[in-house]
């Protein structure tokens, strides 16, 4: 595959959803990608999820999951399973895949050092603020601690927990963390893998996937978007909106996805560009 210079020293984004990860293999062949993406002169910085993780731990504990327009409902008993699954189990596991190939990855939650400052945010289902608790909408990154690492060539693994200016500890989507570290990162890239081929125009009667869109196209679709998709979509949005050149939603189920997302000109999956970039081309792949 060839290695556009372009990219080189550029940092780049990656989203590991939960559902991607459940498969042990997948989870092995991701690893090597991100070393792979690093080897070739990118700066990766993984932000993973978990939430099929918290739920199997929360059934086991024998309390409810439940979700508001695709965000988790978080009491502060669920919140110590989230912190515990998240930070304790499913980053650990990661940086153990990837440090596998070498002294790479460093795990940290968005609590350390301040890397993430949340305020506590509502859902918003049929145009109502509904309260879900400890969930938070990352308000202020500080990159130094991450910025540091990768100077050191390190590859920073970082847990969606983040601190209050309340001193509480809040729940955030995944997608939204990856999306506000890549603002703030300045990243070139924002790659986030999940368990479907992208954005499917007409869920769940069709898996007809939208290839590439602008920012003012997703704009006007998001508020049809239903469960995990919403957050996912309102981060790649965000992102864009927000100075990152290019989002993409691609399968993380398929084996070195990964490399081809990043590498390959016209990648499977859902592109999202800014408004002024090339024109959205909304042809199903
Ligand atoms: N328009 C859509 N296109 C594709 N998937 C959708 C759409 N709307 C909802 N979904 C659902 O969103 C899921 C992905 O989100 P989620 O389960 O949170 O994954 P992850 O763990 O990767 O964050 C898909 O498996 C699918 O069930
Ligand atoms: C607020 C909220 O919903 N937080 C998520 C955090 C994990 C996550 O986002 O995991 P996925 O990317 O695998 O969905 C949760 O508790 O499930």
């Amino acid at each position: 595959m060839p290695w556009p210079a372009k990219l080189l020293g550029r940092t780049v984004v990656v989203k590991f959803g939960g559902n991607a990860m459940v498969d042990p293999a997948l989870h092995r062949t991701f690893a090597q990608d991100v070393v792979e993406l690093w080897q070739a002169g990118l700066r990766p910085v993984v932000v993973h999820g978990g939430g099929p993780q918290i739920s199997a731990l929360l059934d086991r504990l024998g309390l409810e999951s439940r979700f508001e327009a695709g965000l988790r409902v978080t009491t502060p008993e669920t919140m110590d399973v989230v912190r515990m699954v998240l930070t304790g189990r499913v980053q650990r596991e990661l940086v153990g895949a990837i440090n596998a190939h070498g002294p790479f990855a460093v795990g940290l939650s968005g609590e350390d050092a301040h890397t993430m400052t949340a305020v506590r945010r509502p859902a918003w289902v049929e145009g109502r603020a509904v309260d879900i608790g400890l969930v938070g909408d990352v308000v202020a990154v500080d990159a130094g601690v991450i910025g540091s690492l990768l100077e050191q060539g390190r590859i920073p693994v970082v847990s969606p927990v983040a601190r209050g200016e309340d001193g509480q500890v809040y729940n955030v989507n995944a997608d939204l963390a990856a999306s506000a570290l890549a603002v703030a990162l300045g990243a070139d890239r924002l790659v986030v893998m999940t368990d479907v081929e992208g954005l499917y125009a007409d869920w769940p009667h069709s898996t007809e996937v939208i290839g590439r869109l602008t920012a003012g196209e997703l704009d006007v679709l998001l508020p049809g978007l239903a469960s995990g998709m919403l957050p996912k979509m309102e981060g790649c949005l965000r992102a864009v909106r927000a100075g990152v050149p290019k989002a993409q939603v691609i399968d993380g189920r398929t084996p070195h996805a990964l490399l081809r997302g990043v590498f390959t000109e016209n990648a499977p999956g859902t592109t999202v560009v800014p408004d002024d970039g090339p024109a959205g081309d909304r042809t199903a792949r």
